[in-house]
């Protein structure tokens, strides 16, 4: 039994596998960490290994407290991956996108693949029909969007998420949930029509925070799946144990 966790910007996900089957998730903030995986590795006795993802600014330490209990392992731009890398800064992409592409890659093999990751920001990242990274997009997520308008501006203020009537806002506020909720939908679909035009063939699955409020928008029909970077690590880690 595997316990994952993905420290993102704004939470931390984890998941318990046994094999590739999530017995539970858990979604929490930072402040909980150290109490949160306790309470998991109490629960469920038989985990052998931690397996930690972060992009966040975590002690390393809050994990290494629970090696007298379990192996933890960080997943690092070093580990051994299953796609090559065609990024221009290799060191400096994202564990998480780099984690997302590995399960994509191990999970959908020998076509094109994008994943969509929409948390704290919206990343695009593709790995094509030959295993290559190629690459993709960051992008604002919808809270950042909200946020910036507030914090950047003397009139606007800060809203919470909800969805808008129409396209065309009446007042301040539909205004405001059009641009960012219907702006943010129409980036996604015109990105996926420009991948689809490029590739004959792909696959797109739609992860993070957001997915499934943004799934049910989207012109287009995909796959959401919030629990894809977690499902992801757990095949990183399976793919480093056989490869190291
Ligand atoms: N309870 C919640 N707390 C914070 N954000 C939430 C919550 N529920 C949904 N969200 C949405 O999820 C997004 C964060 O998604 P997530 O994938 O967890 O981000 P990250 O991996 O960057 O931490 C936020 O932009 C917000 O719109
Ligand atoms: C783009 C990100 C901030 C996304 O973080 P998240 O929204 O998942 O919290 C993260 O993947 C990151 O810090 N990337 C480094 C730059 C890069 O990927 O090129
Ligand atoms: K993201």
């Amino acid at each position: 039994m595997i316990l994952t966790v993905d420290v993102g910007n704004t939470q931390i996900k984890a998941a318990v596998f046994e094999g590739d089957t999530i017995l539970e998730r858990f979604v929490f903030d930072k402040k909980a960490l150290e109490k949160k995986i306790e309470k998991i590795l109490e629960k469920f006795e038989t985990i052998a290994h931690l397996v930690v993802s972060s992009v966040a600014y975590v002690e390393k330490q809050s994990f290494l407290a629970f090696e007298d209990k379990v192996k933890v392992h960080f997943v690092s731009n070093e580990d051994s991956f299953p796609f090559s890398n065609n990024y221009g800064t290799p060191k400096t992409l994202g564990i998480d996108r780099m984690v997302l592409a590995a399960g994509a890659t191990l999970l959908y093999p020998n076509q094109n693949r994008l994943i969509i990751d929409a948390g704290t920001c919206v990343t695009y990242d593709f790995v094509d029909e030959n295993n290559v990274y190629q690459g993709g997009a960051i992008a604002p997520g919808l809270r950042l969007r909200y946020e910036s308008l507030n914090q950047f501006t003397a009139k606007l203020p800060l809203l919470t998420l909800q969805s808008p009537e129409s396209y065309i806002g009446k007042s301040t506020a539909e205004s405001i949930h059009s641009g960012v909720v219907n702006g943010l939908v129409y980036e996604i679909d015109g990105f996926i029509d420009e991948y689809k035009a490029a590739c004959t063939k792909i696959i797109i699955i739609l992860t993070g925070g957001d997915a499934d409020f943004l799934a049910k928008r989207l012109k287009n029909t995909i796959f959401a799946n919030s629990n894809f970077l977690l499902e992801s690590l757990s095949q990183t880690f399976q793919y480093k144990i056989k490869n190291d």
